[in-house]
């Protein structure tokens, strides 16, 4: 039987989508993950976490090292949860990241031969991020923690410097960090209940690349005083650069970032960026894709498939502040796009306007509660670009309702889009191609654009 501090030797078989080897131990193949080691390595390991299906293992010797292994770059590495591929070449994320897509369409999606095309380089493979979000705690004898989370776990690794941050945003997050230290609020307690100066849950730093804007969010867990307010404004506005800032008050348990009710601190409350030819204005709180450049690249790319054949009617779901919209009413469809979060459905109309681009309805509701309505209607192309999770059922079976012509997936998480495409195509829809697009260097994460069209028969 084996147990926590068994020390084994292993082969790495292949890389999860954490960026964490796998190997098999044991006659009956225990799945183990190995933390920091790469496919083709052999290790000998120590056993850390048994689970019944599954085991976490830290390596205690390498006995030799993959061609793709690079030096870390972060000083946190293997500590810190965020960017697990730092020690994989670049050339080997790419590949890795295809490689995964493909394996979920084959083993979830039940294709036999998905059509994938090569992973689509990010522009800049560090410093790409135009947001840093870094939870908040109270530690033994730290009244204000602010990192990244530890791999499994919510003990936060403190924050000395991302190199995925754009340098700008890295920069302003630890004035930022040093000024929220002199006022008189803490982070709050992670076991335990939260003594009332244990305030803030989380902080938000976004920058544009294009203007330059930069915006901050003070997560708290309670609504502050107004003396409190008073300290925080007083200590954020020394910091030169920041655009504005916003106290949100998110007073519910769960892991979610944002409360909907937000306090402005000073100066403005939205920000605006550039993708490609097309000026977009949101809220710190807003859904914006957090790789500016290779977002354009990506948009530029679902627009020319939708856009084939020039569709008169698009119905774009998920729709966010609307970045993709304007993509895709360039090649002058009318587009209804459908948002559940109201202020975002806001901003897909002034920055449809601000662009110049008419033609667009935006509706501003969940998509599973539209679906029944928006499938008595007809449209050559759907576009959509759910969250994690993917599609509910309902929306699937609407889509089908729907038959459009032909259907572009923007998809997060090739899981529940292999899931997702597995349904479609049980009621006629075909894969066409999928291709990746690295969206996030240095993580396990895959973006994917993906085509699917009716099948004629
Ligand atoms: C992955 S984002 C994509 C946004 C947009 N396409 C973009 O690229 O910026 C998903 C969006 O779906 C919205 N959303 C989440 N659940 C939804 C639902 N059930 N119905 C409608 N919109 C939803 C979120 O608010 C978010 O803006």
């Amino acid at each position: 039987m084996m147990k926590q501090g068994d020390i084994f030797r292993v082969k790495i078989d292949n890389l999860n989508g954490e960026g964490e080897g796998v190997a098999r131990i044991g006659e009956e193949g225990l799945v183990l993950f190995v933390p920091g080691a790469l496919a083709g390595e052999e290790a000998e390991v120590r056993l850390v976490t048994k689970k019944k299906n599954y085991g976490v293992a830290k390596v205690v010797k390498r006995f030799c090292d993959s061609p793709h292994r690079v030096k870390p770059r972060c000083a946190s590495f293997g500590r810190c949860g965020g960017c697990a591929l730092q020690h994989l070449s670049y050339g080997a994320q790419l590949s890795l990241k295809k490689k995964t897509l493909a394996d979920a369409l084959t083993r979830i999606g039940g294709e036999r031969e998905p059509r994938v095309f090569d992973c689509e380089p990010s522009p800049s493979e560090w410093g790409y991020r135009n947001k840093a979000s870094l939870p908040v705690q109270s530690a033994a004898g730290e009244c204000l923690r602010a990192g990244f989370y530890k791999p499994r776990s919510h003990d936060i690794v403190p924050y000395r410097g991302c190199d995925i941050v754009a340098p700008e945003i890295d920069a302003k997050t630890k004035e930022i960090l040093s000024a929220l230290r002199g006022t008189r609020l803490c982070g709050v307690r992670l076991n335990g209940k939260s003594a009332e100066r244990e305030t803030i849950r989380e902080i938000v730093v976004r920058r544009a690349r294009f203007t330059g804007e930069t915006l901050l969010a003070v997560i708290c867990r309670r609504a502050p005083s107004s003396a409190e307010l008073k300290l925080l404004r007083g200590a954020l506005r020394e910091i030169e650069g920041l655009s504005g800032a916003v106290c949100n008050i998110n007073e519910s348990p769960g892991n979610f970032i944002w409360g909907e009710k937000s306090v402005p601190l000073f100066g403005k409350e939205t920000m605006r960026e550039r993708l490609g030819k097309f000026v977009f204005t949101f809220e710190a709180s807003s859904f914006f894709q957090v790789n500016s450049e290779q977002a354009a690249k990506l948009y530029e790319y679902a627009a020319s498939l939708a856009l084939e054949d020039l569709p008169r009617e698009i119905l774009e779901l998920y729709a966010g502040v609307g970045g993709m919209t304007a993509f895709l009413a360039a090649g002058g469809a009318k587009i209804t796009a459908v948002e559940s979060w109201e202020p975002a459905a806001k901003y897909i109309a002034c920055n449809a306007e601000a662009n110049g681009i008419k033609k667009i309805t935006p509706l501003a509701a969940r998509v599973e509660e539209a679906a029944s309505e928006l499938s008595k209607k007809n449209y050559g192309t759907v576009v959509l670009d759910p969250p994690r999770a993917g599609c509910d059922e309902k929306v699937v079976a609407a889509l089908l309702k729907i038959a459009a012509e032909r259907i572009v997936y923007v998809s997060c998480n090739p899981a529940t889009l292999a899931r997702d495409i597995k349904r479609l195509a049980e009621g006629g829809y075909e894969l066409v191609h999928a291709k990746p697009f690295d969206m996030f260097p240095q993580t396990g994460h895959v973006e994917t654009v993906v085509l699917m069209s009716r099948d004629k028969d």
